[in-house]
């Protein structure tokens, strides 16, 4: 494989800049008149864990077993933080983390920003740049932010750092969510699993009170 190719020069190729640079023009720029997010009143305060919004859920479930287990915490502003440990089961080549695994961390973290802000969405386009190969038994510091909002778009970023908050970055996205009612759960899920998630009161008062705006 050409030196070139490496994740650190690709950064410099000027190919690769320009494709980022139109990409980042389009859907994922926040337009001139969007608005900073807002942290929610009643959001968990720092450091506090926000807990499994379901408890099947493949990125944050309690439940469920062939899941991730991310177990997000909230940060300062809207931001918050998780630690993913890569298992065995996680690989793609051997002995290093499956890509689209490590997507799935991404998208997970990116969707706690909403106990920050109290909104209910639903990732509409997520991009991920993978820098560096992330062997098993690696524990990955992700964290995520929300940077704009417009409309029912909510604009967010997150990285994934090798080994410590501070460790080498190998996972980075950058992502658009939609706002979305109860509703969409509801018309687009599966009869037997609504219904389960429905008759759970705690599910339905936290989804419930999201829907109130500050
Ligand atoms: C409860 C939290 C769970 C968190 C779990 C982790 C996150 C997840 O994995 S969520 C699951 C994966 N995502 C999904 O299943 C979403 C599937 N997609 C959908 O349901 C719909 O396409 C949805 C809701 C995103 C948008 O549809 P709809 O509500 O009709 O909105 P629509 O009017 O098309 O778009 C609203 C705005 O968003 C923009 N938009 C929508 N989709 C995209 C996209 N893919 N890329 C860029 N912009 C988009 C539109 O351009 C529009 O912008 P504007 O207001 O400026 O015109």
């Amino acid at each position: 494989m050409s030196p070139a190719w490496h994740a650190r020069d690709r950064l410099t190729d000027p190919a690769v800049r320009s494709a980022s640079v139109s990409a980042t023009k389009t859907s994922l720029t926040p337009p001139d008149d969007a608005v900073p997010p807002v942290r929610h009143p009643d959001a968990p305060a720092p450091g506090e864990p926000l807990g499994a919004h379901y408890a099947q859920c493949f990125g944050c479930g309690t439940e469920q077993p062939h899941g991730l287990h991310l177990d997000a915490r909230a940060g300062e502003g809207v931001s918050v933080t998780a630690e993913f440990t890569v298992r065995p089961e996680h690989q793609g080549a051997p002995g290093l983390a499956h890509g689209g695994l490590l997507a799935t961390a991404m998208d997970e973290i990116l969707g706690s920003l909403n106990w920050l802000m109290h909104t209910i969405s639903v990732t509409g386009r997520l991009e991920t740049d993978f820098l560096q190969p992330v062997p098993v038994d690696s524990v990955l510091h992700l964290t995520a932010r929300a940077t704009a909002r417009h409309g029912r778009k909510i604009y967010c970023t997150a990285t994934g750092r090798v080994g410590g908050p501070d460790g080498p970055l190998a996972v980075r996205a950058d992502a658009l969510f939609v706002e979305v009612k109860v509703e969409h759960f509801v018309d687009h899920g599966r009869k037997d699993e609504i219904e389960a998630a429905m008759a759970d009161p705690d599910t339905v008062r936290r989804a419930r009170a999201f829907e109130v705006n500050p």
